[in-house]
C-alpha cells in the first residue's frame, strides 16, 4: 500500500512549551484525513511539519515519499497548501490571483494556460474571473483559494479549516470538489471543527493537547468507544482528556 503520509513521534516544541507531542499515523494515498480537535490542540502546527514549513523538534514524517527534515523543498512543490487565511489578494481579480499563484509555481507558457484552464473549470470559476476577491463572498473566496492550491497538480493538498465560517451551500460544494478530487487519485488532509465533514472523511485523526488520542475509520471511532455519533465521541473525548488534565485537577467527574 502506498502511503502519503507516515509520521512517526512527531513532537513540535516552541521553547518549554510542547505544542505537537508524539503524533504517529500512516495515511494511504487516494484517501481523504480528517484532523479534528479543540482550537490550541496543535493541527495547524502538525500540518505545518508536514507540509515542509516548520521544522520538528523531534521525530520522523515523510509526505510522498520524502523526509521532511531532509527534502522540505519537493514536499513543497509536490502538495498544495490552503492555509485558514486563504493567502489571497483582495484587491486583485480572481484570475489576477490565478496568474499570480501560476508564477508563484513557475508555471510558464502553453503548460500555465491548460493548468489554468483546468482549475477553473474544475471549480467552476468561469464567470468570476474579473471579480476583484473582496467582492466575493467567503464561499466564493474559498473555491478560488482552492483553485490556486491546485494550480501545479499536486498530488496531496492539505486544507487547514477551509470551510469555517462558510455558508452550508457552499459548504457542500466545496466537499463535493474535495471528493471529486479523491476519486480522480489525489489525497487530502483536511482539518475541520464540522463534524458532520468529519464523518464522511476515510480516516480521521483527534488531536488533544498536542497528542494524536485516536485514529482510523469514523465507523472504527465510534465502535470502539461505542458511540452514536462523532459529535457524541468528540465530548466524550473533550470530557476525558479535561479530566486528565492537571490543571484540572479537584474538578469532579475524573477520569472512567
Ligand atoms: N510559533 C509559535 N510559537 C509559540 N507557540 C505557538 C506557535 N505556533 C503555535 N503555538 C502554540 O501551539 C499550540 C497549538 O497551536 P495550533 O495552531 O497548532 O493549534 P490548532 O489545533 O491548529 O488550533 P485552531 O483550531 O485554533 O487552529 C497553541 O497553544 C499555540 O498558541
Amino acid at each position: 500500500m502506498e502511503l502519503a503520509i507516515n509520521c512517526q513521534g512527531l513532537i513540535k516544541r516552541f521553547g518549554s512549551y510542547t505544542a505537537v507531542e508524539g503524533v504517529t499515523f500512516q495515511l494511504p494515498a487516494g484517501s481523504i484525513m480528517g484532523f479534528v480537535g479543540p482550537n490550541g490542540a496543535g493541527k495547524t502546527t502538525t500540518i505545518r511539519m508536514l507540509c515542509g514549513v516548520l521544522m520538528p523538534t523531534e521525530g520522523q514524517a515523510t509526505v510522498l515519499g520524502y523526509d521532511v527534515r531532509t527534502h522540505p523543498e519537493e514536499i513543497k512543490q509536490r502538495i498544495g497548501y490552503m492555509s485558514q487565511k486563504f493567502s489571497l489578494y483582495d484587491d486583485l481579480t480572481v484570475q489576477e490571483n490565478i496568474d499570480f499563484y501560476a508564477g508563484v509555481y513557475n508555471l510558464r507558457g502553453a503548460e500555465a494556460a491548460e493548468r489554468k484552464r483546468s482549475v477553473v473549470e474544475r471549480i467552476g470559476l468561469e464567470g468570476r474571473l474579473p471579480q476583484l476577491v473582496h467582492s466575493l463572498s467567503g464561499g466564493w473566496k474559498q473555491r478560488v483559494a482552492l483553485a490556486c492550491a491546485l494550480l501545479h497538480a499536486p498530488r496531496l493538498i492539505v486544507l487547514d479549516e477551509p470551510t469555517a465560517g462558510v455558508d452550508p451551500v457552499s459548504r457542500r460544494v466545496f466537499w463535493q470538489i474535495i471528493r471529486q478530487l479523491r476519486a480522480e487519485g489525489m489525497t487530502i488532509l483536511v482539518s475541520t471543527h464540522y463534524m458532520d465533514e468529519a464523518d464522511t472523511c476515510d480516516f480521521l485523526g483527534f488531536v488533544f493537547y498536542g497528542r494524536l488520542i485516536a485514529f482510523g475509520t469514523p465507523a472504527e471511532m465510534k465502535a470502539r468507544e461505542n458511540k452514536a455519533s462523532l459529535d457524541d465521541l468528540f465530548i466524550y473525548f473533550v470530557e476525558r482528556e479535561a479530566a486528565d488534565d492537571p490543571r484540572n485537577a479537584g474538578i469532579k467527574g475524573g477520569r472512567r
